[in-house]
């Protein structure tokens, strides 16, 4: 696949910035499932909401069936809902169609965001996996998706990653385009700060929350004064 350099990106009057200067959000959290969830999980996803303003809750359940699934997904989007919370289905277009999910997250083989756009209409949101790749973002974002996500910026125990990014791609992409980037891949509240710093319109975890040593509730309430940090430039 070709790569294009840096000055034809910023070029390219398919992809150049167009927005002025305006105003761009605070940085959010986007909060990925355990890998494998019990009976009792609703009651810790509950917790976690407790913690602070969570944005996005991504059901990431891998190698199981879609009735399993589905199943799993009932209490957890009725939570969701309830907390105003975007519930977004990893991998499947189709599951996300069938729960009527906020939204689905593609990896690059989880089908094109083109054909998922056309199934899920315009108000459900499409995330892709862009690992460390500008020219994969800007694929993502001519396909209509309604973010980009890079990583894994930081070693993980939660998915075997390939990809490295630096965090300057983030600024890179927030410079250039509106459309939302996501950081993802071993992030925590102590190593996330440059990752904001740099852009970043979300940050999405996993471990940081499950795997806290106080609960839930902590690993999301520990990262606040990280997300705080980013002064979202005035409206023009
Ligand atoms: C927000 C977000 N970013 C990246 C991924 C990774 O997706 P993918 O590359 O398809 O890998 P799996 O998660 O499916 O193992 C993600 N899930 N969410
Ligand atoms: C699901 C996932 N995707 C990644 C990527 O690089 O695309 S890293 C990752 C794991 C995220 O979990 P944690 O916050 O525990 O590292
Ligand atoms: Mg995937």
């Amino acid at each position: 696949m070709t790569d294009f350099t840096d000055e034809e990106l910023a070029l390219d009057p398919q992809f150049a910035a167009q927005f002025e200067q305006g105003f761009r959000p605070a940085c959010q959290l986007y909060l990925i499932s355990p890998p494998a969830i019990d009976a009792s999980f609703v009651d810790r996803l509950a917790t976690a909401f407790d913690g602070g303003h969570v944005a996005a809750f991504q059901l990431r359940l891998k190698g199981i069936p879609d009735d399993d699934i589905a199943r799993a997904a009932e209490p957890l989007q009725a939570l969701c809902a309830d907390r105003d919370v975007a519930f977004i289905i990893n991998d499947s277009v189709v599951l996300a169609q069938r729960l009527g999910a906020d939204g689905v997250h593609l990896g690059q083989g989880d089908g094109d965001p083109k054909v998922a756009r056309k199934l899920l209409g315009p108000k459900v949101q499409i995330g892709v996996t862009c690992h460390d790749s500008r020219h994969l973002a800007m694929e993502a974002g001519e396909a209509g998706a309604d973010y980009v996500a890079f990583g894994a910026f930081y070693p993980t125990s939660t998915k075997e990653t390939m990809h490295r990014p630096e965090p300057s791609i983030l600024g890179w992409w927030t410079t250039l385009f509106e459309l939302p980037c996501v950081a993802i891949g071993g992030i925590t509240a102590d190593n996330a700060a440059p990752l904001v710093a740099a852009g970043a319109d979300f940050l999405a975890v996993s471990g940081a929350v499950w795997n806290h040593p106080a609960g839930p509730r902590a690993g999301v309430a520990a990262f606040a004064d990280v997300l705080a940090s980013k002064t979202p430039p005035p409206r023009a």
